[in-house]
């Protein structure tokens, strides 16, 4: 938040500064050079966000494999975001945009925002709005005050609102225990007002339980499902975890999924984990496919 920890004072014999501004430099590309190649995750500690853990290493945004285009369109937006402060100052319009991943779990969903943060050179900041220390008056201060460079995720928005046409039908865990509210959320994304690009994600399982209020233009500018694997991110996800494998292999196991039913049913989390049991064969992992697990498919959203 630029605000300092601790105080450092430096005093010398004469007059020449310089010495402190090269110690100060050096210092400054030492510390930036611990978290090259990494993302930091900052969680909110009462009314501020504090580094959650080492820095870790960025993950390939390849490597979290989408239906086709998808992360190209999410990324080329992202992109165009940032490089226009100007247009929105010029118009008048808050610097900020907000992005809502749906589906259902294990589709990568969080593994592509964070994924996205490294690519981008951003601090990820996870805030759980179901949180019962957060009150609408923190919450604000947060989203105001979120580091630099640093992209905002509020996790499984769903389980924090309920939309209000809904409530009574879909109560959740966490109805009655939080304290933000959801005007006092809506408030808090409409009220921030920065010169410094705000970018936030929300993600759910269930967009069809959220207020519209939530997902309105403005609030939530660019909305994408991340559902079940295609034939071609089943295929994708092969190579990824058998690089040395060949076409007719990779069509194999699809077409084994296939004749089971599952192709299009199944997660890359399911798939990850199965092919965590074959790791370095992907003959045993096409002959054993059956084994493979697929929990009881929800009704897809669209
Ligand atoms: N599209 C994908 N490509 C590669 N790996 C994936 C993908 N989706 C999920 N995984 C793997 O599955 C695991 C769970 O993924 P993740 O937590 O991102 O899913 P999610 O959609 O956010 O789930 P939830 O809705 O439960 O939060 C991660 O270890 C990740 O590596």
């Amino acid at each position: 938040m630029g605000i300092p920890w601790e105080t450092v004072t430096f005093t010398a014999f004469g007059t020449d500064r310089q010495v402190f501004y090269e110690m100060l430099e050096e210092a400054r590309v030492l510390a930036l050079k611990q978290f090259e190649g990494k993302t930091i995750t900052y969680v909110a500690v009462g009314s501020e966000w504090r580094q959650f853990g080492h820095p870790k290493n960025k993950r390939p945004l390849h490597s979290v494999v989408l239906a086709d285009g998808l992360s190209h369109r999410i990324t080329a937006d992202i992109q165009e975001f940032l490089e226009s402060p100007e247009w929105y100052s010029r118009r008048g319009i808050p610097y900020r945009r907000g992005y809502l991943l749906y589906g259902p779990p294990g589709c990568g969903k969080s593994s592509y925002i964070t994924a996205l943060a490294g690519h981008l050179d951003m601090a990820i900041c996870i805030l759980n709005l179901s949180d019962r220390s957060l009150s609408d008056d923190r919450l604000n201060h947060l989203l105001s005050a979120a580091p630099q460079q640093s992209i905002i995720l509020l996790e499984d928005v769903d389980a924090a609102f309920v939309s209000r046409e809904d409530s009574d039908q879909n109560k959740t865990a966490y109805q009655g225990l939080n304290r933000v509210t959801l005007s006092g959320f809506l408030n808090c994304l409409d009220g921030v007002a920065s010169s410094e690009a705000r970018i936030l994600f929300m993600t759910t399982n269930y967009k069809d339980r959220l207020d519209p209020a939530l997902i309105r233009p403005g609030r939530v500018d660019f909305q994408a499902l991340i559902t079940y694997c295609s034939q071609n991110q089943i295929q994708q996800l092969f190579y990824n975890f058998y690089p040395e494998c060949s076409q007719a292999q990779a069509e194999n196991f699809v077409n084994q999924l296939k004749v089971l039913g599952i192709d299009q049913s199944v997660s890359p989390a399911v798939l990850q984990g199965y092919f965590l049991m074959y790791k370095n064969s992907p003959d045993t992992a096409i002959e054993n496919v059956k084994d493979i697990k697929v929990p009881v498919a929800r009704k897809l959203q669209q």
